[in-house]
C-alpha cells in the first residue's frame, strides 16, 4: 500500500473513533434523526403556501396510508398535466404558477414565454471561457461551477429584494437548458472523442423543445419526444419546503446569501443518489442487474439479487434499491404512476417491453424485500425517480443529463421557496445538536 494511502487508512480509522455515536443516545436525547420522527413524520420547520403532498388520510379518526398526491398551489398536477396535455407545452405556466400563485391567462403566459426566451442568453464567451473548461461527466457539477460564475457578470449580484431575486430566478430558468445541454456536450466532445454541437435556443420553442433541439446533433425532435419531456419537466417542478435540494435553498436564503450561491447549494444538494441523482442510479443498477441475472423471468434470481443490493453485496454496495422508497409517501408517489404510464407507451413501440416487464417486477418486489429487512412505518414504493431515467433512455437522452433534467425543473420550486422565504421569514435557520462532547484539560504538547 502506498504511504497516502496507508496514512489515510489510519486516519480515517481515527475519525471513526472520534465521531462514532452510540445509536442508543438519539432515543436518549430524543434526537429526531433525519429530522424525522419515530413513525417516519418530518418535524415541522416551516409553512408554505406553493405546494402540498398528500400522503395520509384520517380513515375513522386514524391516520392511514393512502395514494399519493401532490398539488401546486391548489391545483393537483395531474389535472394540471391534463389540461395542457395534447394542446400546449406546460412547463412555462406551471412555472408561472408556481411563481406568481395563479394560473396566467392567455397574454400573462405569451408575455413570460416571451420573458423566458428574451433571458435565454449567455455572457459573451461564456460557453468557452467557463463550460468547456475542465469539462466532467458530471454536468450537475458543471452546471453548479457556471452558475456560480455568472454571479461575476451580475453586478448587483448581492441584492435581496424580491425584484432583484426575481430577475435573477427568471434569468437561471431560462438559461439552465443551455448550461446544462452545452456541458454536456463540452464533455462528450473532450472526454468522449465525439463531434461538439453548441445550438444556439429559438426563441419559438418551448423549453422542452430548446433542450431536445440543443441536445441533438441533427436538431431534430417529435412532438411526441419534446410533449413528454415537457410532462416530465412539470412532474419534476416543485415537491414541498422540506425535501433536501429546496430546504437546502431556504436554509441558505435565510442566512442572507445571493441567489447564485443559494442555488449552487441547492444543485449540490439534488445530485446526491438518495434524492435527484437517483434518476441516474437507477439505470445503473439496472444495468448492473441485467449483467448479473442471466434470466430475467426468474423471479427466484431477481429477488436474490435484490437482497444481495440491500446486504452490501452487489452495485454499489450501499445497501438501496434506488428508485424505491419516499421520506413522505406511502402507498405512492403519483409522479411515478405518471412515468410508469408513458414507459409502457414507450417500450412497447421502442421494443423494449422486456425491459419494462423487469422494472415492473422489481417494483412489485423491492418493497417486499426491502420490508424483510427494515423498519417500514408507511410502505415503500416506486419513486419519481424509478421510471423517470427508462423514459429518458427510451427518449435517447443521456445519462449524463438526467439529473441535470431534473434541476432544470426544480430551479422553479427552488426559486418560489427563496422568494417566500424572503418575503416572510426574515430569521436565520439555526436549529441545536445536543452535544455529548466531554470537556478536556489542555494538555501542552511535550505531553502529549
Ligand atoms: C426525488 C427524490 O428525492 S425521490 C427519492 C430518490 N431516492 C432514492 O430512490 C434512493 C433510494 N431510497 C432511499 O434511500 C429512501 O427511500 C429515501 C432516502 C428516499 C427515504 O428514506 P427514509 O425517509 O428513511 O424512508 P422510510 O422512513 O420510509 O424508510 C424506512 C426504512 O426503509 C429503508 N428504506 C427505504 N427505502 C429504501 C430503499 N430504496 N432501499 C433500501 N432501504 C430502504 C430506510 O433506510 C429505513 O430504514 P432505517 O429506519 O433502518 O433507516
Ligand atoms: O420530497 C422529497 O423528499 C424528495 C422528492 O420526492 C422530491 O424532491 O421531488
Amino acid at each position: 500500500m502506498k504511504k497516502n494511502e496507508l496514512y489515510l487508512n489510519d486516519y480515517a480509522q481515527l475519525c471513526r473513533e472520534a465521531d462514532g455515536l452510540e445509536p442508543e443516545m438519539f432515543d436518549k436525547y430524543e434526537v429526531q434523526r433525519g429530522l424525522r420522527d419515530k413513525n417516519g413524520n418530518g418535524v415541522v420547520t416551516g409553512l408554505t403556501n406553493i405546494s402540498r403532498i398528500d400522503a395520509f388520510k384520517t380513515v375513522d379518526g386514524v391516520k392511514t396510508p393512502c395514494e399519493g398526491k401532490l398539488w401546486y398551489r391548489g391545483y393537483d398536477c395531474i389535472e394540471l398535466v391534463k389540461g395542457f396535455r395534447g394542446t400546449r407545452f406546460g412547463f412555462e405556466e406551471a412555472a408561472y404558477l408556481l411563481l406568481f400563485g395563479n394560473l396566467p391567462n392567455e397574454k400573462q403566459l405569451k408575455e413570460f414565454r416571451d420573458m423566458l426566451a428574451a433571458n435565454r442568453t449567455l455572457p459573451t464567451n461564456f460557453t468557452r471561457d467557463v463550460i468547456m473548461k475542465a469539462p466532467s461527466s458530471d454536468i450537475m457539477n458543471s452546471l453548479t461551477r457556471s452558475v456560480l460564475t455568472l454571479a461575476s457578470y451580475d453586478r448587483n449580484c448581492s441584492d435581496t429584494s424580491v425584484e432583484n431575486v426575481l430577475r435573477q430566478c427568471l434569468n437561471l430558468i431560462s438559461v439552465f437548458p443551455m448550461l446544462a445541454v452545452y456541458g454536456y456536450h463540452s464533455y462528450n466532445h473532450y472526454q468522449n472523442d465525439e463531434s461538439m454541437y453548441i445550438h444556439r435556443p429559438s426563441r419559438k420553442l418551448s423549453t422542452a423543445e430548446n433542450l431536445l433541439m440543443m441536445l441533438r446533433p441533427d436538431k431534430s425532435y417529435t412532438e411526441l419526444e419534446a410533449s413528454v419531456l415537457d410532462i416530465a419537466l412539470v412532474l419534476h417542478m416543485e415537491h414541498g419546503g422540506g425535501n433536501n435540494s429546496t430546504f437546502t435553498t431556504r436554509v441558505v436564503t435565510s442566512s442572507g446569501s445571493d441567489t447564485y450561491s443559494v442555488i449552487a447549494a441547492a444543485l449540490s444538494s439534488l445530485k446526491g443518489p438518495k434524492h435527484g441523482g437517483a434518476n441516474i442510479k437507477v439505470v445503473e443498477m439496472m444495468q448492473d442487474l441485467e449483467k448479473h441475472v442471466s434470466d430475467w423471468e426468474d423471479e427466484d434470481a431477481v429477488r436474490d439479487y435484490l437482497k444481495k443490493i440491500l446486504n452490501k453485496e452487489a452495485f454499489d454496495r450501499k445497501g438501496l434499491i434506488y428508485g424505491m422508497g419516499h421520506a413522505v409517501y406511502s402507498l405512492s408517489d403519483p409522479r411515478a404512476q405518471v412515468f410508469k404510464g408513458f414507459v409502457h407507451q414507450l417500450a412497447s413501440a421502442k421494443g423494449r417491453e422486456k425491459d419494462f416487464a423487469l422494472y415492473s417486477m422489481i417494483e412489485r418486489m423491492a418493497p417486499e424485500v426491502i420490508a424483510e429487512k427494515a423498519r417500514i412505518y408507511k410502505g415503500v414504493s416506486a419513486n419519481v425517480d424509478f421510471y423517470s431515467g427508462f423514459v429518458y433512455s427510451m427518449l435517447e437522452i443521456p445519462l449524463e443529463m438526467f439529473t441535470p433534467i431534473f434541476a432544470i425543473a426544480r430551479i422553479v420550486g427552488w426559486s418560489a421557496h427563496r422568494i417566500e422565504e424572503l418575503i416572510n421569514m426574515d430569521k436565520i435557520i439555526r436549529p441545536a445538536y445536543k452535544s455529548v462532547m466531554r470537556e478536556q484539560e489542555y494538555i501542552p504538547m511535550n505531553e502529549r
